[in-house]
């Protein structure tokens, strides 16, 4: 986002995630119980204060990263994203600079600034954190597979020992089916939801318009019609000839349409750089199994398993 995040963000960060889970139990506890659907009913309940403390240290947390890029811009002298480099490609702006660039000519005040980067934090952050640790355990869970991505990056890397560039990280076919089908079995975001402006049918239901709908995607996922044996891990299933025979819509992780996520060429580098990284230098054995997880229900994918283990060795 143009910013990095040093000791005074640090010491707000933890605030920041349990403040995340806060506001995750909040949205729940009120769409579970039907009268804390009135507004006013609803601002004199013990889950609405809580909401509205867990939103205050988010904010703080999402504030002090603006102020700090100001900061920045200001003590350095710079007036336009053309005095600076700041990633590397000269005249392309990292998401918070052209906030702050649009907020100085009126297009944007500081509130609405705050939202996008809250969105940002919100969408990227915990999203890929739970799909790390669901594709870790995944891999540590089913040794054949672990052996053939390390053959393949052994093929890659012929040995040495660099990061990853994007040529690299791109000839990761099998690591690539890896993290779809983990995907596809945890999806970070099990649920979405839309509202209908027009009527329509499905599966012979007539839902009328203007009506809220919850779309799960992790029931679709696991849906045997889509993905015989659906609670198997078969990585083979995103080869691209078994991919063009299934409906488009079959496979929705980042969700569909004009309002998918953003996020999602980025976050396949992202978990390709760690993953291999990790895969590269240490062997990972189970200790967690799939059949332990207890999930809840939350608006991200999330256990209420104290935590999940995996053991690493490193590879001589
Ligand atoms: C494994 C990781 C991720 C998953 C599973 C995921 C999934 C999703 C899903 C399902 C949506 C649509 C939500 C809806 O329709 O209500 C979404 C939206 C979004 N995602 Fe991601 N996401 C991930 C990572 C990221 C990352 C890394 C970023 C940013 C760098 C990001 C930024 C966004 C943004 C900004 C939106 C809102 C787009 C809009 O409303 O127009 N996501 N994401």
């Amino acid at each position: 986002m143009g910013t990095s995040m040093h000791e005074s963000i640090e010491s707000v960060a933890s605030k920041y995630s349990r403040a995340i889970e806060e506001v995750g139990k909040a949205i729940i506890e009120r769409m579970c119980r039907i009268w804390l659907h009135v507004d006013y009913i609803y601002k004199w309940s013990n889950i609405f204060k809580a909401q509205e403390a867990a939103l205050k240290d988010l904010h703080t947390f999402t504030t002090s990263i603006i102020n700090e890029r100001r900061t920045y811009l200001q003590e350095n002298g710079i007036e336009t994203f053309e005095d600076e480099e700041s990633n590397g490609k000269k005249g392309r702006l990292a998401m918070l600079d052209l906030l702050l660039e649009k907020e100085k000519v009126g297009d944007i005040d500081v509130d609405g600034i705050r939202e996008e980067v809250d969105t940002f934090m919100f969408e990227g952050h915990d999203t890929t954190a739970q799909a790390l640790t669901f594709l870790i355990m995944t891999i540590a869970n089913e040794p054949r597979v672990q052996e053939k991505i390390y053959e393949e990056l052994r093929n890659i890397f012929k040995g040495n020992q660099n990061t990853p560039t994007t040529d690299e990280l791109n000839e990761m076919k099998y690591l690539e089916c890896c993290i779809k089908e983990s995907l596809r079995l945890y999806p970070s975001v099990p649920i979405i939801l839309r509202y209908l402006t027009e009527e329509i049918t499905i599966g012979g239901y007539i839902i009328p318009r203007n009506t809220h709908i919850h779309i799960s995607i992790y029931d679709l996922h696991r849906r045997a019609d889509l993905y015989p044996e659906p609670e198997r891990f078969i990585p083979e299933r995103f080869l691209p000839e078994a991919c063009a025979k299934r409906h488009p819509y079959a496979y929705i992780p980042f969700s569909a349409g004009p309002r998918n996520c953003i996020g999602q060429k980025f976050v396949m580098l992202e978990m390709k750089t760690l993953v291999s990284s990790l895969l590269r230098k240490y062997r990972l054995e189970a200790v967690t199994k799939p059949s332990d997880l207890k999930f809840r229900t939350d608006i991200l994918l999330r256990t209420n398993n104290e935590s999940i283990y995996v053991n690493f060795f490193n590879r001589c």
